[in-house]
């Protein structure tokens, strides 16, 4: 039996422990605006579905969502689409590369990306975002991220938008790939904006823990009652969490925390412990994988702390 956290001074044990590990990453810094952030920056949250809230570290600081918005997007198209035409664009299986490689567009047939978790996956998904203009689709997207956190403030970091927007040219040339295949029928330019502000939509850890909570209670939230996402679908992205959402490190994270998580190279990283909790996570420091070093070591903990992982009920 798991026992759940009690107090603000548990996580801030955790953070304690988990600090000295943040200078043994690395801020990204191959989106120029990100290099920007302190790599010794960290906090967690953790979210209940009663309501219930604890949160540590810096509490106030603000971590674009980067890969951690692929989920989003996802559920979004799916909702909208359905599963079978989105899976009819992008499969479900793992890649074992790095988020951004190219190497299995060419190798895998028909040139459909492995999973909605890597960037060729992802920019095909955010091209199933209906709309009529880049703005429509963005606050569509934005809408329904305010509404999983119930937080009607959040917004887009426009530096981070726009550094990601001058220097996407891998991301533009996945999608030229796709375009060239017939997975994706828009202009490459509008994509990569859209997907450079959906990345950069802007949140603090305990927005994140609320989404994952969501997630977490099969889509719906719980104060509100209201279901956000189908049942279905929020199984479907908490299995590609747990399959894909730590990149190619996520072998290695179901064996050492066992929680359906998604991160980013922001250093975000968005838990949703089905059945229990959501988690959220920001320490910029980044390990060789891209995952943040003390966010993962404050997993971890807490996996074990509070009995959280799924393959240990
Ligand atoms: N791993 C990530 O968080 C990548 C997101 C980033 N916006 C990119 O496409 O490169």
């Amino acid at each position: 039996m798991g026992c759940q956290c009690r107090s603000n001074e548990e996580l801030q044990q955790l953070v304690d422990q988990a600090k000295k590990y943040t200078n043994k990453g690395k801020v990204a810094d191959y989106i120029p605006a990100l290099e920007k952030a302190n790599p010794e920056g960290l906090s967690v949250a953790i979210y209940y579905p009663d309501g219930k809230g604890y949160c540590a570290g810096d509490v106030s600081g603000k971590v674009t969502l980067q890969s951690i918005s692929k989920v989003l997007t996802l559920a979004l198209v799916l909702m909208e689409k359905g599963e079978e035409y989105v899976f009819s664009y992008v499969g479900k299986e793992p890649t074992g590369d790095p988020f951004n490689s190219i190497a299995k567009l060419e190798t895998n047939k028909a040139s459909k990306p492995l999973n909605p978790m890597i960037n060729a996956g992802a920019l095909t998904v955010t091209h199933m975002v209906a709309g009529d203009s880049v703005n429509e689709r963005f606050n569509r997207i934005l809408h329904f991220i305010r509404e999983l956190t119930q937080n009607p403030t959040i917004g887009f970091n426009e530096d981070v938008a726009r550094s990601e927007y001058n220097t996407a040219d891998l991301n533009r040339s996945l999608s030229y790939f796709l375009k060239q295949h017939k997975v994706i029928n828009e202009d490459v330019e509008n994509l990569i904006e859209l997907y450079s502000k959906q990345c950069a939509i802007e949140m603090d850890s305990q927005d994140l823990a609320r989404i994952g909570c969501v997630l977490a209670m099969n889509g719906k939230d719980q104060l509100t009652g209201k279901q956000i996402i189908p049942g279905d679908i929020a199984r479907i992205c908490k299995t590609f969490m747990v399959t894909c959402g730590m990149y190619n490190a996520s072998g290695e994270f179901a064996i050492n925390v066992g929680i359906p998580a998604k991160s980013g190279v922001s250093g975000g990283i968005m838990g949703a412990v089905p059945g229990k909790c959501g988690i959220g996570i920001y320490g910029a420091a980044l390990d060789e994988k891209g995952n943040s070093v003390a966010g993962i070591k404050i997993l971890e903990m807490m996996a074990k702390k509070y009995s959280l992982s799924m393959f240990n009920m």
